[in-house]
């Protein structure tokens, strides 16, 4: 298996035999999370799936976020929050498994583009140089392989050691996406990563995550109906800390099974 200690240029991310059906990488049972009093996630069970990019969609405050923060144990920084049930991360139990670990493989994406103070090429090779990679000749290739799989490299070829402040919103967050990428993870979760975006913007970060699902499995929560469809191919609606439905996302869109999905994603409500 390739990690970042025995990374070498060559080295391909992963082959994935996508004859056989997708293996878990995710799986939560009778999940639940509280904040202090508030039952924000009520007995989830979802499995996601690998290599397939899983939508995450509902009105505001049903609890994506927090489902989305507990797959990478984000939402334990909180002191107030409290979770019981099972969650698996390939097979493992992800709530007793080591923080850095589970994120070395388990990378975020946030809404708002956060790039460090730092240039394009040191936001880059931060995590590689974390995991005590030195050698220059190895971080180059991975800093132009990441912004190369993040579809920024031809814009920033010429200004690697330009602050990363100086890009586009846009580019920031292909920068920050890039930066997750750098440390090869397994998954990205995405939390709106699109929201404070314009348009074309937007669909360079949509065509990517259909490139990178070949090597990455992506969750992403979205507001935006529009783009769960195009994206992802399957979808959990969530409601007021529960999942009503989840399915491949065509049958969402099309023949949902609850009425409460139909009116969500018909605009009906929410
Ligand atoms: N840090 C926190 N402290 C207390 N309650 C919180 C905290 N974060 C979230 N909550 C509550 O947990 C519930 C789920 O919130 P969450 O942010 O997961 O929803 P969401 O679906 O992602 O919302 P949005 O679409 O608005 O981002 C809400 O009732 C919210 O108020």
């Amino acid at each position: 298996m390739t990690t970042l200690t025995n990374y070498r240029p060559t080295t391909r991310l992963r082959v994935v035999a996508r004859t056989e059906s997708p293996a878990a990488i995710f799986k939560t049972e009778e999940l639940n999370v509280w904040y202090g009093k508030t039952h924000a996630l009520k007995n989830i069970n979802l499995t996601i799936l690998e290599n397939e990019v899983t939508a995450i969609i509902g009105p505001s405050g049903c609890g994506k976020s927090t489902y989305l923060k507990t797959l990478n144990r984000m939402v334990e920084t909180n002191p107030a929050v409290r979770i019981s049930g099972t969650a698996q991360f390939k097979g493992t139990d992800l709530l007793n498994a080591t923080v850095e670990r589970l994120r070395s493989e388990v990378g975020m994406v946030f809404q708002k583009p956060n790039p460090f103070p730092k240039s394009i090429y040191d936001n880059v090779a931060y995590g590689p140089r974390l995991h005590g990679i030195r050698k220059k000749a190895i971080l180059n290739e991975i800093v132009e392989n990441s912004l190369k799989k993040a579809a920024l490299w031809d814009e920033v070829k010429d200004r690697l050691s330009s602050s990363a402040f100086g890009l586009s919103g846009g580019q920031q967050q292909r920068l920050c996406i890039a930066r997750s990428l750098a440390i090869e993870p397994t998954v990205l979760l995405m939390d709106e990563p699109t929201s404070a975006l314009d348009p074309v913007s937007t669909n360079k970060v949509e065509e990517l995550m259909n490139e990178l699902k070949k090597d990455v499995t992506i969750v992403i929560v979205t507001h935006n109906m529009q783009q769960a469809a195009r994206i992802s191919d399957r979808t959990a609606f969530f409601l007021h800390g529960e999942v009503v439905e989840y399915a491949q996302t065509e049958s969402i869109f099309k023949q949902p099974s609850s009425q409460l999905t139909d009116d969500y994603v018909n605009g009906r409500f929410g």
